[in-house]
């Protein structure tokens, strides 16, 4: 009998996803997959398992990944020192080409191949093909050159929107194509929101290795489930939020500023967060709302 009740139980969460997939049914999600959040195999696996799920429920993922752990060990192993300015790499050519070959080469063919082997269709691409992301040169900041750093300009959605419609899973490397064809690093958080917003994406999720913004970073019990853009301005005047969290809680103002519906941050070095924050009628992480 036990085990009955089991069952039940199962089928009970089935149904409580219900109302959610059907809300959701042919609405696109873009989830931003960090580099501090890929860190073991089988995690991996079940956060790309939700997009899969997503995916066959009829709701359009688009995935933005990272990379920036993965950048600075193949940087470490080559003696080429990585140097940051306000969260963003300087990025000088033979760092570029680095950043290239980790994001492009081997991260987006890894995700794309193992979502592949999950029974969906995922394409790996990065801004340099259709000229997905076109970015120009960002311009100095604090009076410090980024090097090939993109400021992005525009994003070919007609591409997206055709792929999405046509069962494939997009899988985005932030390396954006500049005016002549060169490549330029993007923080892959402000690709993710250029792309929601481009997208009118019903959806931004970041998924990062810490459960959402919290009061005091190092308190896990201060983590705060609701904010509001208007707080999000005074936690990151006072300091509160800082570090990687700005582009991200940036990036969620900047999307919802262009119509996208809703943001989130969640921890993605936890089993299926995906499918827990959408699915499930309590959620988890922070969700950023307008007001
Ligand atoms: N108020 C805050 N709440 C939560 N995390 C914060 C806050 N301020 C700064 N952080 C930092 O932001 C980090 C996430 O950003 P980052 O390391 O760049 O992640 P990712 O690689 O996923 O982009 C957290 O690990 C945390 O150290
Ligand atoms: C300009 C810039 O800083 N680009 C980032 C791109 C990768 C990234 O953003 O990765 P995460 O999301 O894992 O941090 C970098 O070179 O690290």
């Amino acid at each position: 009998m036990e085990n009955y009740d089991n069952l039940i139980h199962k089928a009970n969460i089935l149904t409580e996803a219900l109302p959610y997939i059907q809300r959701l049914a042919g609405k696109t999600v873009v989830i931003k997959y960090g580099g501090n959040a890929m860190t073991d195999e089988k995690l991996i696996t079940t956060i790309l398992q939700d997009i899969a799920l997503l995916k066959c429920v009829g709701v359009n993922p688009v995935v933005v990944h990272g990379g920036g752990p993965e950048i600075n060990r193949l940087l470490g192993k080559l003696e080429i020192e990585s140097k940051f300015h306000n969260g963003l790499r300087i990025t000088d050519g033979a760092t570029m080409e680095v950043v290239q070959m980790v994001l492009t080469g081997k991260i987006n063919k890894d995700i794309t191949a193992q979502l592949n082997c999950l029974g969906v269709k995922a394409i790996g691409l990065c801004g340099k093909d259709a000229n997905l992301i076109e970015v120009v040169k960002k311009p100095a900041s604090d009076g410090v050159d980024l090097g090939y750093v993109g400021q992005i300009t525009g994003i070919n959605q007609k591409l997206l929107h055709m792929l999405t419609q046509d069962e494939f899973i997009p899988v985005i490397a932030p390396v954006g194509v500049g005016p002549d064809g060169e490549s330029y690093n993007i923080n892959a958080d402000t690709a993710a929101a250029e792309i929601a917003a481009a997208l009118q994406a019903e959806k931004l999720i970041f998924l990062t290795d810490i459960d959402g913004i919290r009061l005091d970073p190092q308190d896990p019990e201060s983590l705060i489930s609701v904010i509001t853009v208007e707080r999000i301005n005074e936690l990151i005047a006072d300091g509160t939020i800082s570090g990687g969290m700005i582009p991200k809680v940036q990036g969620c103002i900047r999307s919802i500023e262009l119509g996208v519906n809703r943001t989130h941050i969640l921890n993605g070095t936890i089993p299926h967060p995906v499918l827990l924050e959408i699915f499930t009628d309590k959620g988890i992480g922070t969700m950023v709302v307008r007001a």
